[in-house]
């Protein structure tokens, strides 16, 4: 499918909804005992240590807190030996020397300071024009507030450190090829709160089935624990870019708006508008006055979806509505001679209740299986439920709709990813069409940047906020 149309899908869809009406931990090396203890006398009678036989000694903040950080010369060493080459750390770890993580409270001042990894997570010399003609990293650009007292480049690279390779503590088992998938912060601007982390493709997780990409993995790392640090105020993605030769990894929609058109009987080129709406009331009705309705609307309209909580419920089950919907679609077409279109909903927490759901739908369609999409609550039911439809059901038109975005995108959320980016993830994972309600001029939120959804949705080469997108993504 061209990739014109397939951006054109979610585009129209688009214009059908327009158209309806307190504790952290420092390490200390073990070696140095006397040290170890003189930190938990320091600390208060609970503040046990806690022995981690991985982690090695954490940096001292440049402010001291001496207390918590009873060995801090042996630890800023063994923290400088096991650093990045990239800024050539001349210290040596002594062999042989375990490390302890010491739990401290957080009234302690160093409890206050990320442990600075810029060293190893940050990069400021790379170029995001030599890191786009490399392909080799997924960049993500953000919008990041350390809290109050901390520094802005050691936060993000602290933000980049656990969104990769790291964690609050340097490792001992890092070897150099560790070091080769870190995730590196490229560019920061800490006045205007931005940053823009680079990372290496081959830190994402890859089916066994088929070695494709899987968009949780990007996510896991892009907006994972990031969000919860305790040096980090908030941190919302603004923009992503993939590379393409990554990018070829995902699905992508297999259906779009053309065949939208077709099906309407308006040939594959400037099909236009396609009318649609949602029965209402969202739920409540049964079977034959939800047919009813269907036939209503059919008379003059092209395009009905089932609201997005509406399945099976006890009192409208899917075994009795379809039924209903297939009648009504049947005498529309016959009384009006045009195509018509119905998005059923087949979410659900089991892929094989989807399953079983689109395969009961299709065959209730019968000759008319292409007239029907599969609505997917594809926030709430996440990208495994994406997947479950474009992977078991390519020929079907698969109808996005994104309940519950609002509490990641809103605008007054300082954490999640913008509705941009949403849009952007879901097409890549393989929507069709994204549903957009009454976004900024009806009931739903929204502002006048959100029109740049629009042109991501539709045209092959678009500029988001922060990153220019050409092919898929
Ligand atoms: O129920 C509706 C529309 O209802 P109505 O037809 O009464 O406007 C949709 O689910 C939301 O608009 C989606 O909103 P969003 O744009 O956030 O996806
Ligand atoms: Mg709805």
């Amino acid at each position: 499918m061209a990739q014109r149309a397939s951006l054109g899908a979610a585009a129209g869809l688009a214009a059908v909804a327009c158209l309806k009406h307190g504790q952290s931990f420092v390490s200390s090396q073990v070696a140095p005992r006397a040290a170890v203890e003189e930190t938990l006398q320091a600390s208060s009678a609970e503040a046990v240590p806690a022995l981690r036989g991985a982690a090695q000694a954490q940096q001292p903040s440049p402010t001291g807190g001496a207390a918590a950080l009873a060995a801090p010369a042996a630890a800023a060493a063994l923290a400088a030996a096991v650093g990045s080459k990239r800024r050539g750390r001349a210290s040596k770890l002594a062999a042989g020397q375990a490390s302890c993580v010491v739990p401290v409270h957080s009234r302690a001042s160093v409890a206050r300071r990320a442990l600075d990894q810029s060293s190893r997570y940050a990069d400021l010399s790379l170029t995001e024009e030599d890191l786009i003609k490399n392909g080799q990293h997924v960049l993500v650009a953000y919008i990041m507030k350390p809290k109050a007292g901390y520094d802005y480049l050691a936060t993000a690279a602290h933000f980049a450190a656990e969104s990769s390779t790291g964690t609050n503590v340097n490792v001992c088992t890092t070897d150099d090829f560790t070091k080769t998938v870190d995730a590196l912060v490229y560019y920061i601007d800490p006045e205007n709160e931005e940053m823009k982390i680079a990372y290496p493709t081959a830190l994402f997780d890859r089916n066994i089935t088929d070695g494709r990409a899987m968009m949780c993995s990007v996510l896991t790392l892009s907006i994972g624990n990031n969000q919860g640090m305790g040096d980090v105020d908030y941190g919302k993605i603004y923009d992503i870019y993939f590379p393409p030769q990554y990018l070829r990894l995902f699905d992508g929609p297999s259906c779009c708006v053309i065949d939208m058109w077709r099906i309407l009987g308006r040939g594959t080129v400037g099909g236009g508008l396609v009318v649609g709406t949602i029965i209402k009331p969202k739920l409540g009705l049964q079977p034959k006055p939800f047919g009813q309705a269907c036939y209503g609307f059919w008379q003059g309209g092209d395009f009905i979806k089932n609201d997005e909580p509406q399945g099976n419920q006890t009192f409208c089950q899917m075994n009795e509505c379809i039924p209903e919907v297939v009648k009504a679609m049947r005498a529309a077409q016959e009384e009006t001679g045009q195509g018509k279109l119905f998005s059923a909903n087949i979410t659900a927490d089991d892929p094989n209740e989807m399953i079983a759901r689109a395969k009961y739908i299709l065959n209730q369609m019968g000759p008319m299986a292409e007239n029907c999409a599969f609505l997917v609550d594809g926030y709430v039911a996440g990208g495994t439920a994406v997947t479950v439809a474009r992977r078991n059901f390519p020929k079907q038109f698969l109808h996005y709709h994104r309940a519950g975005h609002g509490a990641v995108t809103s605008p007054q959320t300082q954490r999640g990813y913008t509705a941009f980016v949403h849009t952007k993830l879901s097409r890549v994972i393989g929507a069709s069409g994204i549903h957009t309600g009454t976004m900024s001029f009806g009931k739903m939120e929204g502002d006048a940047s959100d029109k740049n959804i629009g042109f991501m949705l539709q045209d092959d080469v678009a500029d988001g906020p922060y990153y220019r997108r050409s092919g898929r993504a």
